[in-house]
């Protein structure tokens, strides 16, 4: 399978002219942290004004969407949360609409602000992540401290593990204790009991973080120490996954004939747009390289490649 190289600003007007719904990547497309990719924002705005559609579509659970927004809006990029779908959004949406977790239950986070931000926003409560009881180290060896039967609550019906900067042994184990629990692998927790049934939920599991000076670790890497633990397969919201697609389509319903995602990664947006029917286009400014597609036998390879977002401003010269 090969890919069209876009080389010459009619190779990029005939890209445009071709699709009505753009898809976004975020870390490594439009920004590298909070250095916004040169021409970018120019490029978004020459294609609302040619009345495409926009959509952000990011692995990174770090922040909320109204986060998101509040970023968009500090770089000069226009954006409208409804157009913001995060992996952090995705897995509290699953959470609440596609497992129904009851509301006295709680989720265990391995994560930031953004995942308990989302959570909160449907409703569903929380412990770990943030909060400064999980936040110390535990003298070495010594796990007393985890014995207490109050510190492993028994309410907590899903561990979701996301990028967390803040990764430490006492989330592990806590996590590892709910997530291994009797009864932990078999169905669904119910309302007012305690123990039983936990779900295991990744928000993605990107290997890498595109960021200046990275790569660096990313969410998939972090939450690897508990899956090896645990020997539990977690299912994972975010990009290539299908549930990040089925988010985005119940509540921003669009025709894929007609659209392209632009993605700085193939093993999570390229696949991501490859298994959902869209045209991909892989730009090299974030995680992967041309030497990867062009690479005998290379499983994913986008429909087109250019070097960077910026280059599609040759389109509206
Ligand atoms: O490690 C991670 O979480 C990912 O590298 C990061 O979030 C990627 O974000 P995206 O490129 O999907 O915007
Ligand atoms: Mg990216």
């Amino acid at each position: 399978m090969s890919y069209k190289h876009l080389s010459t600003s009619s190779d990029h007007a005939s890209l445009i002219s071709s699709y009505d719904t753009y898809l976004f990547d975020c870390d490594g497309v439009l920004w590298s942290g909070d250095e916004v990719i040169a021409g970018a924002k120019e490029v978004l705005q020459r294609l609302r004004a040619s009345g495409k559609s926009i959509i952000f579509v990011t692995n990174n659970a770090t922040k909320s969407r109204r986060a998101y927004l509040k970023k968009f809006q500090s770089l000069g990029i226009q954006a409208d949360v409804s157009e913001i779908f995060s992996s952090a959004y995705a897995s509290a949406v699953y959470l609440k609409h596609v497992l129904k977790l009851p509301e006295d239950r709680k989720v265990y986070v391995l994560g930031m602000e953004g995942i308990q931000e989302e959570l909160e926003d449907v409703g569903l409560k929380w412990c770990g992540g943030t909060s400064p009881e999980d936040n110390v180290f535990l003298p070495t060896l010594d796990f007393t401290s985890l014995l207490q039967p109050e510190v492993i609550d028994g309410k907590v019906g899903a561990v979701l593990c996301g990028f967390d900067m803040h990764m430490s042994y006492i989330k592990l184990a806590k996590a590892y204790k709910h997530i291994t629990r009797a009864g932990a692998t078999s169905g669904s927790p119910q309302a007012g009991e305690s123990g039983g049934a936990c779900h295991f939920i990744l928000t993605n599991d990107d290997s890498t973080f595109p960021a200046k000076g990275g790569p660096w670790p990313g969410a998939g890497s972090l939450s690897a120490p508990l899956v090896f633990s645990s020997k539990r397969t977690p299912t994972i919201i975010g990009k290539p996954h299908q549930h990040m697609l089925d988010c985005i389509e119940a509540v921003k319903p669009f025709d894929k004939s007609r659209a392209l995602f632009v993605g700085d990664r193939l093993d999570t947006d390229i696949a991501f747009a490859n298994k959902g029917g869209i045209k991909s286009l892989l730009v090299l400014t974030g995680i992967s390289t041309k030497a990867e597609i062009d690479a005998d036998g290379a499983e994913v390879v986008p429909d087109y490649l250019t070097q960077s977002l910026g280059d599609l401003l040759a389109a509206f010269q």
